[in-house]
């Protein structure tokens, strides 16, 4: 039997999962992404990252970018603090997590989190509004990778969140399979609501 590999044969530092290995690429911004510019809204009213109808939810508004990236503002309010006059690390992985989600819309297909990676580089008090900027970093089959930042202060201000993750790709069926069943009925029953999801209904 062969000896289990040692300890000093791993590589000091392993390349994460949410980076794109050498034979990922650049997708194409699919045709129906929406245009440069366009609000791309909420995906769901009671989403805790976007929804308009969540009374403590993040609110998140992304805006498509001109290639495969999203812009989003994210104002820190009293109800998201972790320490006193800070917000939580746990909430600001959720925004990073809202706006890598919504890179789902230039691709045009529905995708999950699979892994999420966050460095806080500095801390986020009550008040402070992040601006947010999410891009594909490539993909593989059904794996999609990408990274974000948060800036505090303004579009061009020091870094104070950043993350990497793996999203996969999923058919609708993945919610529909786990959701709540009375939450995907109320879905099924709304008709704008089935509207935007059909908006994916394209792929895989
Ligand atoms: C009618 C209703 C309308 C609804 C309309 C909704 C619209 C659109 C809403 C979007 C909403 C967004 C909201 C924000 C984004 C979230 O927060 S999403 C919520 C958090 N994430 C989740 O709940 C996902 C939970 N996990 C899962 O369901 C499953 O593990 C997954 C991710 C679907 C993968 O399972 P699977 O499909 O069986 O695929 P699997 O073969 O395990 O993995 C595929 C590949 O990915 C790799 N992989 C998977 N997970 C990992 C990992 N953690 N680390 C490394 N590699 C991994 C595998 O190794 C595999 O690699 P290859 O073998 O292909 O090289």
């Amino acid at each position: 039997m062969p000896a289990a590999p040692s300890e000093s044969a791993a590589p000091a530092h392993p390349a994460s999962p949410a980076t794109p290995p050498p034979e990922a690429v650049l997708p194409p911004r699919a045709p129906e992404a929406p245009a440069p510019g366009t609000r791309l809204g909420s995906h769901y009213e009671h989403c805790f990252g976007c929804g308009p109808q969540h009374p403590a939810g993040l609110r998140i508004d992304a805006v498509a970018g001109t290639g495969l990236d999203v812009t989003a503002e994210f104002t820190v309010r009293p109800e998201h603090q972790g320490g006193p006059g800070l917000a939580h690390g746990g909430l600001l992985t959720t925004a990073m997590d809202e706006t890598l989600g919504t890179l789902n819309w230039l691709l045009h297909v529905p995708a999950v989190t699979g892994r999420l990676e966050t460095d806080f580089l500095s801390p986020v008090p009550v008040g402070s509004t992040l601006h947010l900027r999410a891009w594909i970093t490539g993909a593989h089959g059904r794996k999609i990778y990408s990274a974000a930042e948060a800036r505090i202060g303004g579009p061009a201000g020091p870094v104070a969140v950043r993350a990497r993750a793996l999203f996969i790709q999923v058919k609708l069926e993945h919610f529909t399979k786990h959701g709540r069943p009375e939450d995907i009925e109320k879905v099924l029953d709304d008709p704008d609501l089935m509207q935007r999801a059909r908006t994916f209904e394209v792929n895989p």
